[in-house]
């Protein structure tokens, strides 16, 4: 099955590269360049080369749709709004790594996003591609919004606990931390060598746009209104995401009770693992891969939860996660192609 990317020269998409390249059933299809088309794609990437040498093309919807089966969208929010209608128009279906289709809510989008919503019509087409939790939904989409970096890790670290009545659910705290490849490819000042090396910043405190997406999906797996406060940092790092979770428990509980809820829940999910009673995942032990790996603790002194949850933000917070819902959707074995032991040290 062909598989075309947009937004070529990106991270994201050279991240699904890695990962079509070995997948049993993917291959890489067109690859579309805004900046670059016409160009040869390992001039951008050579540690690509003699193995994807293929130019990169214009945006062709037409093209692109006849020549492909599936299309994953590595672009911008607000460029994605603008290309899906066209591509699922001719029958394609789309994974959208941007945040363009993951706000059901036009309004709260203006206003985290600070530019016009993707079509409401289109918007009510999209599944939210949390794989471990919608798979059946996902099974049946034509349009899937992958889900952001930090609400994959927040999420999945929030929802085993959520499912249960023992937390106090307007407690919630999440302290974010990325490496930088989070933002992309793009030159910014923020990212800069000489700005972010033996640094550590917090940015867009309360202003976040993956805040209402947090809610979002915390409110309908609660069945409640949840708001959360929720404070990202960037670290000197190239990939990684650590969430850092505090939750005030309204019973007593101890670790162990925590640690079999979550072991419950996700015992048939081969990309969570909950970590042993004691051990606390950190960001280098996911690299490349597309785990999921997560770390629980009951301070009984102040009968708070604390739950780390890290994730590669390139796999499972953008590419990992795309192919894993290209899988579901497929009806293959949600791991195909994402196999990897994480690279390490
Ligand atoms: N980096 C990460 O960890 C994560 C990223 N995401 C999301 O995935 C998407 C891709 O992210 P990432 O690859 O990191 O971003 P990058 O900035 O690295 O890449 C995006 C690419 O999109 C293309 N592009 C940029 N502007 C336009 C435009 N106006 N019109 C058409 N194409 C354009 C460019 O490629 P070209 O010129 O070759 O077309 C650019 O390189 C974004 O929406 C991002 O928010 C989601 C989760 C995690
Ligand atoms: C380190 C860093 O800057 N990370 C980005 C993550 C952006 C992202 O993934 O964008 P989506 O909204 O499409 O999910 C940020 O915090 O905005």
């Amino acid at each position: 099955m062909k598989a075309a990317i947009i937004g070529g020269t990106g991270y994201g998409s050279i991240e699904l590269i890695r990962l079509i390249n070995k997948h049993p059933y993917l291959e890489v299809g067109t690859v579309v360049s805004n900046s670059q088309a016409g160009n040869k794609f390992s001039d951008t990437y050579p540690h690509i080369s003699e193995i994807i040498e293929q130019p990169l093309e214009k945006f062709e919807p037409n093209q692109l749709a006849d020549k492909n089966d599936v299309v994953f969208l590595a672009t911008p929010s607000g460029v994605s709004s603008r290309m899906v209608p066209e591509l699922i128009d001719k029958g394609i279906k789309c994974i959208d790594l941007s945040g363009d289709f993951r706000l059901r809510s036009v309004e709260e989008y203006e206003t985290w996003y600070k530019h016009s919503p993707a079509d409401e019509g289109y918007l009510k087409k999209a599944v939210y591609g949390l794989s471990e939790i919608y798979p059946e939904k996902i099974k049946t989409a034509n349009l899937i919004a992958n889900p952001g970096c930090y609400p994959t890790a927040t999420t999945l670290g929030l929802i085993p606990i959520l499912k249960t009545n023992l937390g106090d659910y307007d407690s919630i705290i999440i302290d974010a931390k990325s490496g930088v490849s989070g933002a992309g490819r793009g030159l910014s000042l923020t990212n800069h060598y000489a700005e972010i090396n033996e640094n550590l910043k917090a940015y867009k405190l309360g202003a976040h746009q993956h805040i209402p997406e947090i809610e979002q999906v915390l409110t309908d797996e609660a069945g409640n209104p949840i708001t959360v406060s929720f404070t990202t940092h960037l670290v000197p790092m190239t990939r990684g995401i650590m969430c850092s979770i505090y939750i005030k428990l309204k019973e007593k509980v101890t670790t162990e009770d925590v640690h079999q809820i979550y072991d419950e829940f996700y015992k048939n999910k081969p990309f969570v693992r909950v970590r042993p009673i004691g051990k606390v995942p950190s960001t280098k032990e996911v690299w490349g891969s597309n785990y999921c790996d997560i770390g629980l603790h009951v301070d009984p002194r102040t009968n708070r939860l604390t739950v780390i949850s890290v994730i590669d933000n390139l796999v499972k917070g953008a590419a990992g996660q795309a192919i894993q819902n290209a899988n579901i959707m497929n009806g293959w074995d949600e791991q195909a192609g994402l196999q990897d032991i994480p690279m390490y040290p």
